[in-house]
């Protein structure tokens, strides 16, 4: 066969479609803070301090027994005052608000179950290294989101070879960024370009957006929550907490991804119903996602 007639190359019937959502299992009666995972999410900077509070708040709406939020000195008491019930962690920032180069030193030889990076941080060098010194140190699974994905660009590399769980919560526009590919191919093609770069990479990948595509590259969902009234920033954020605090609940990486995906598009979808979809913003999922909760625990 000549190389003109090959078909493309197409992950087809080899990729399992799943529709059924993981069961959430009741909560242990002896089980404690220490019993429900402890998630480390590391986000904001000048300007992007509530980036760091709806990461965190995600991350406490969904069962995370003890929620710390990593985020530069600057913004702390910031943070720090929107939620009395996550911990605050002050790294050293720099002029512009950003975390320094200095500021992985603050995590090193922590014992979280989770950690989430990226949201709010901004672009630097020094963020390209806390990010890289989590793919290569932490022993944690990692949620990397926003920022943390665009240090990514072009050196994709670091990606491979972590023992722990990786998985990536780009909207297209990151996606884009990650894979050089136009966001127009990317909406083209979401399910076999995200599939593809799970795969390769040996991650989890959430590509955002309508139908949100969740893979591991073997096995596939597409997400039917959700409407466009979760076109406000910060949506994305309170996913990210959503997925770290089921991970840290011990859910299995595409488990956690595809459920918190889920949940965070029914919370959506409830706040619509209730208040519409011009007026809900990211917090009112904050406020649904209990309710989204209760209709999956309760049969
Ligand atoms: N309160 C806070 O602190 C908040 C902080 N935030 C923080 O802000 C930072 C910047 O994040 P960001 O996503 O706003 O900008 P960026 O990565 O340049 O992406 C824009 C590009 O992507 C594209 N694009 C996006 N979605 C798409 C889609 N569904 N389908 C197709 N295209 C899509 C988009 O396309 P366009 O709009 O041009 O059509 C454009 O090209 C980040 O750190 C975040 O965490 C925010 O969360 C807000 C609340
Ligand atoms: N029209 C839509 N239908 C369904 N979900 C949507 C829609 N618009 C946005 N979302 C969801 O909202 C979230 C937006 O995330 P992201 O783009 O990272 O926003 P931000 O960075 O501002 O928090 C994603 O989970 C995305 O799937
Ligand atoms: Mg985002």
């Amino acid at each position: 066969m000549t190389p003109e007639f090959r078909q493309p190359f197409s992950l087809g019937d080899a990729m399992r479609r799943v529709t059924e959502l993981p069961p959430i299992g009741e909560r242990d009666p002896q089980g404690h803070k220490g019993t429900y995972g402890r998630v480390l999410i590391v986000a904001g900077s000048r300007g992007m301090s509530g980036a760091g509070a709806l990461s965190g708040q995600g991350a406490l709406r969904s069962g995370a027994g003890l929620v710390t939020v990593a985020c530069p000195d600057v913004v702390a008491p910031i943070v720090a005052g929107v939620d009395p019930c996550y911990l605050t962690l002050w790294l050293p920032s720099d002029r512009q608000g950003r975390v320094t180069a200095q500021a992985y030193d603050k995590l090193r030889g922590r014992k979280d179950d989770v950690i989430a990076v990226g949201p709010g941080m901004g672009a630097s060098p020094a963020l390209r290294r806390l990010v890289l010194s989590l793919l290569a140190h932490a022993s944690a699974p990692l949620v990397i989101d926003a920022d943390g994905l665009n240090v990514l660009a072009g050196h994709i590399e670091p990606l491979a070879g972590r023992a722990a769980a990786t998985i990536l919560t780009p909207h297209p526009g990151e996606f884009s960024r990650l894979t050089g590919r136009s966001i127009a191919a990317i909406q083209a093609d979401r399910e076999e370009m995200a599939a593809r770069f799970a795969k390769e990479h040996g991650v989890v990948l959430v590509l955002k957006g309508p139908g949100t595509v969740i893979t591991d590259g073997t096995s596939l969902a597409v997400n039917d929550t959700g409407n466009p009234g979760m076109g406000t920033g910060g949506s994305g954020d309170v996913l990210t907490g959503i997925i770290a605090a089921l991970l840290g609940q011990g859910f299995e990486p595409f488990d956690a991804a595809r459920l918190g995906v889920y949940l965070h598009g029914r919370a959506g979808d409830l706040a619509a119903e209730d208040i519409g979809m011009i007026s809900m913003t990211p917090v009112d999922l904050l406020a649904w996602l209990p309710q989204a909760f209760l209709e999956l625990a309760t049969p």
